[in-house]
Formats: C-alpha cells, sequence, structure tokens
C-alpha cells in the first residue's frame, strides 16, 4: 500500500516536471505558458486563434511559444522566415501530425509513407488533359444545376436565400458530381456534409465526443462506400480506389480515406464564392469593376453577351477578377501551416536573429495574420480593395514589402511547401466559372441595399476557408434571356 502511494507520487512528481517546470533556454523564443496547468492557453486558442494569436504577438513580437493541451507550439509571424520552416524535411515532420488529426477526425489510419505517393498520384489527376477534363465536366455540372434543374433557381419568380448556402449547395454538388459521380444523391450528401462540417472543428479540438460525430460519418461512409460504375469514363473516384486497391489499403479504410478527400477537396470552394460574391455585392465599385471586365471580354470576341459562354473567361485574362479573388482570399483563407520539431532546430528571422527549437515541440505558421492582414505589408488590411494586386498597367501585382524590405510570401491562402493545395487550378477554374455564371445568368441582389457582411465564425480559423457567423441574404432570379437556353 505504502509503495503504491510512493509510486503514485513519484509519478505525479514526474508529471508536475513534465508540464509544468518547462523553462524558456538561451536562444529559446519567448515562452508563454498560460496560467492552466497543462491546457494552457488551449481553451483561447480554441475559441478564437486569430484573436489570441494577435494578442500574443503584440505581447512577443513575431516568434514566441505557447502550451496548448500539453503541446509547446512555437508560432512564426515573420513570413521572410518562412522558408526555414516549409523546407525544412530534415528537422520538421509534417506526417505525424497530420496522421494523429486524420485519425482522429475521419477514423483513418493509413500505411506508413503513403502520403508521398498520394500526393504524387494526385498531382497527376490535376493537371494537364486530366485537368481539362475535370474542368469541363464541373463547368457542365455548375450549368446543369444552376439553371437547368429547375429547383436552384427559376426566371419566373424570386427567390431568397443564404448567399452561403446557395454558393456552397452550388459548388459541392458540382464537385461531387464531377469528382464522385454522385449524380442522384447530390443534395442528400451535401445535407449531411455540412452537419459532419460544423462539427468537424469541435472534434479536432476535443472539445465534441466521438460518438457526437459518429452518426454524421457513418452516414456519409455509407453514401461513399467504394462501388463499381459501369459509366462510360473512370471516374475521379474510381481512380482513386484502384489507387488505393494497390498501395494495398482494405475497403474499410478506402471509405474512410474517401471521406477524407470528399472534405478536402469540397470543403473550400463553396465558401470561397461565397465570400467573393459577397465582397461584391457590398462594395458597388468593385462589382463595377469586375463586370465591366467581363462586359469588355464580349466586345473582344464579337459574342453578344446574350450567349455568354464561361469559355470566354478561361481563354481571355482577367486582370480585374484575379485581383479581386486573390484579395478575397486573403481576408478569408485562414490555413495553420504545422510541423513537428523531430530534431533540435536553429531557425533564422529576417533580421538575422537565430531561435532554438526544441525536439518534441510544434511549429505553427498561420499566415492569414502575417503576412495576409500584416498592416506593413498590406495597408488598412481589414478593408477590402478590389485592386490591391494589380498594377497601374493591369499587371498582377506581385511585389510587396515589409520595412523596405521585399516579401516572399505575401499572401498563402493555397498553403506552400510540402503539403501546399494540389487542387489550386482546379478550384480557381471553378471558382471564375461559378462566380461568371451567377453574374451573368441571374439577377442577383442583396434582400438589404444596406446589409454588411456577417462576422467570421471564429472557430474555423485553422481549417482552410472561413466561414460567416450567420448568411447574408440575397434574392435572385434565372434572367429570361437565359431561361429557355
Ligand atoms: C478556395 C479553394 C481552396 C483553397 C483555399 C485550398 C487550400 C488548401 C490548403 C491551404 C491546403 C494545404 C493545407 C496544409 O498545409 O495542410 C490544401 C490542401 C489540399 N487541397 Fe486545397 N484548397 C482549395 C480547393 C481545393 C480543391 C477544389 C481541391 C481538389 C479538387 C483541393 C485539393 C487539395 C488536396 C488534395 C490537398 C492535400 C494536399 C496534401 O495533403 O498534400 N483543394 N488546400
Ligand atoms: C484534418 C487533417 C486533414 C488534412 C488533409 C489535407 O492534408 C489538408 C487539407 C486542407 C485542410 C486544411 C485544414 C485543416 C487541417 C488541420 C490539420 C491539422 O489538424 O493538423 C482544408 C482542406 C484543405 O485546405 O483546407
Amino acid at each position: 500500500m505504502l509503495l503504491t502511494i510512493l509510486l503514485l507520487l513519484n509519478g505525479l512528481l514526474i508529471l508536475y516536471v513534465i508540464c509544468f517546470n518547462r523553462k524558456r533556454q538561451q536562444k529559446e523564443p519567448p515562452l508563454d505558458k498560460g496560467f492552466l496547468p497543462w491546457l494552457g492557453h488551449a481553451l483561447e486558442f480554441g475559441k478564437n486563434a486569430a484573436k489570441f494569436l494577435t494578442r500574443m504577438k503584440e505581447k512577443h513580437g513575431d516568434i514566441f511559444t505557447v502550451r496548448v493541451a500539453g503541446n509547446y507550439v512555437t508560432v512564426l509571424l515573420d513570413p521572410n522566415a518562412f522558408d526555414g520552416v516549409l523546407h525544412d524535411t530534415v528537422s520538421l515532420d509534417v506526417s505525424r501530425i497530420r496522421g494523429l488529426s486524420i485519425q482522429k477526425i475521419f477514423g483513418l489510419q493509413m500505411p506508413n509513407n503513403m502520403h508521398t505517393s498520394e500526393r504524387k498520384w494526385m498531382e497527376e489527376q490535376f493537371k494537364g488533359v486530366n485537368l481539362i477534363e475535370l474542368n469541363s465536366s464541373m463547368n457542365i455540372n455548375l450549368r446543369n444545376f444552376l439553371l437547368n434543374d429547375g429547383k436552384t433557381c427559376s426566371a419566373s419568380e424570386w427567390k431568397q436565400e443564404g448567399l452561403f448556402s446557395l454558393c456552397y449547395s452550388l459548388l459541392f454538388r458540382a464537385g461531387y458530381l464531377t469528382l464522385f459521380e454522385g449524380s442522384n444523391n447530390a443534395a442528400a450528401v451535401y445535407k449531411e456534409f455540412r452537419n459532419f462540417d460544423n462539427l468537424l472543428t469541435q472534434l479536432a479540438r476535443g472539445s465534441l465526443k466521438r460518438e457526437d460525430i459518429d452518426i454524421s460519418r457513418e452516414k456519409l461512409w455509407t453514401f461513399l462506400s467504394p462501388q463499381r460504375t459501369n459509366g462510360r469514363m473512370q471516374s475521379w473516384k474510381q481512380s482513386y480506389q484502384d489507387f488505393l486497391n494497390n498501395e494495398g489499403v482494405v475497403e474499410e479504410m478506402q471509405t474512410k480515406a474517401l471521406l477524407l478527400q470528399l472534405w478536402t477537396t469540397q470543403c473550400n470552394t463553396g465558401p470561397a464564392v461565397f465570400w467573393f460574391l459577397g465582397f461584391l455585392l457590398t462594395h458597388p465599385e468593385a462589382m463595377e469593376a469586375v463586370m465591366s471586365e467581363i462586359r469588355g471580354l464580349s466586345t473582344l470576341t464579337d459574342i453578344s453577351l446574350k450567349r455568354p459562354s464561361s469559355k470566354l473567361m478561361a481563354e481571355h485574362s482577367t486582370p480585374v477578377f484575379d485581383s479581386a479573388l486573390r484579395e478575397t482570399l486573403r481576408l478569408t483563407a485562414a490555413v495553420m501551416i504545422r510541423r513537428e520539431v523531430v530534431q533540435d532546430k536553429v531557425l533564422v528571422m529576417a533580421n538575422g536573429q537565430e531561435y532554438l527549437l526544441r525536439r518534441g515541440d510544434r511549429v505553427c505558421l498561420f499566415p492569414l495574420l502575417s503576412p495576409q492582414m500584416d498592416p506593413q505589408i498590406h495597408p488598412e488590411p481589414q478593408c477590402f480593395k478590389y485592386d490591391r494586386f494589380l498594377n497601374e498597367d493591369h499587371t498582377v501585382k506581385d511585389t510587396f514589402y515589409k520595412n523596405g524590405k521585399e516579401v516572399k510570401y505575401h499572401t498563402l491562402p493555397w498553403g506552400a511547401g510540402r503539403s501546399s493545395c494540389v487542387g489550386k487550378e482546379f478550384a480557381v477554374k471553378a471558382i471564375k466559372q461559378s462566380v461568371f455564371l451567377l453574374l451573368t445568368h441571374l439577377d442577383l441582389e442583396l434582400c438589404d441595399p444596406e446589409a454588411k457582411l456577417p462576422p467570421v465564425n471564429p472557430s474555423r480559423y485553422g481549417y482552410g476557408m472561413l466561414h460567416p457567423e450567420g448568411d447574408l441574404q440575397v434574392r435572385f432570379r434565372l434572367r429570361r434571356m437565359y431561361s429557355d437556353m
């Protein structure tokens, strides 16, 4: 009995030393453990990461280490030091952290080292001929859902809906049909997907019990479970299943991998289209500039806008549109790039100062805060300026400075390095196609002309594109001249 108590006390002492006794060593970043034992800053971080990290930046500067639920996380906010993190594959590792998240959220355990071959496979799927086919199929599906299904909108009556739900539903259904071939159940899958997407951030942070997401996950697994369809063409989903079979992944894991890919490929474009249109609708000068560029395209090719084709946008440069999209993503793309320190490392800041990163800690970049919202790089960073990425001669503006020094990474909506977005070209095309269709084929207006964009849902920081808290009500109808096309 005495021995048990002694062992218990000993265990508690070791735990105390591990959890509470960490001291900042020479050359290490400022250390902020927070007051709560073990949890540290976890609650504040989870509630609103952007607000918490802004407070820490004001207190400590561009690099600091915080304790979050037992982990020590070094946050780096100096974009000119990002290369030291993004290109270091020796001292920093992405696979274990990614693997843990994937297991926690998707119940998925992939064979070791599969991420490299999977990424290579994905890159092939989203380039060249494959990409052309996907773009074309996406365009057809967007048109069918928006213009021809008679449900999304009609020419005879105005419909009222939240813009977020309109955009997410349209982009999801068309994207799902394009990649997963789920023609007749797209609406049902979308409904369940939104439910899952809403619970996902809570599960990731550990503020939701697994059972609370189980039902939703199981429904989606049923929708996605691997099947052979007899379509003429091999769909993206079928090719992915072939890839998984070759890698020796068993069927149960294949279904879980399909849900991960459904989320990865569908969770960002709908919200991006929402913010893009939301900014245009609430900034008339930006809307006028984008519409005038679209009108210009039709005169360029002698095609009347009566018969517009999204090919127009694909074939001609659209610098105003592109700048407005970059500006949208600067304000609303909020991924966190995380790595695990697998061996001690020296990190060099832009001013030459060196910091020591400890093995076992984590490193985190949060590009939304810096560079994207850094007032020294982007003046008045909270304002939507559609022409921020446009030079006077209408070429792309891609040089930005901080303290007189050019900033290499001035926005990072697509991530960077080994885990960056492989679907970027497909996503940009899908956003262009859908915005073009919505602006040229619909009468689309705010229900309340004075309405402002809703605030951001603070629980989404770190999980890709932000979501609004609430929605922006719009009314829309099909323009008569297109209703019979
Ligand atoms: C606005 C739209 C999108 C944005 C802003 C976006 C952004 C990102 C970011 C930031 C990452 C990297 C996250 C990290 O570092 O862990 C990522 C990864 C990824 N994205 Fe996208 N994405 C978008 C749309 C898409 C689309 C449409 C697809 C495919 C159809 C896609 C496919 C992927 C894949 C497969 C990965 C994982 C890459 C890997 O794990 O190596 N994304 N995306
Ligand atoms: C939940 C981890 C899945 C990662 C899959 C893929 O590599 C990344 C996809 C990104 C995803 C980024 C958002 C959150 C990642 C959380 C990672 C973590 O907890 O370590 C989202 C879809 C793609 O862009 O935005």
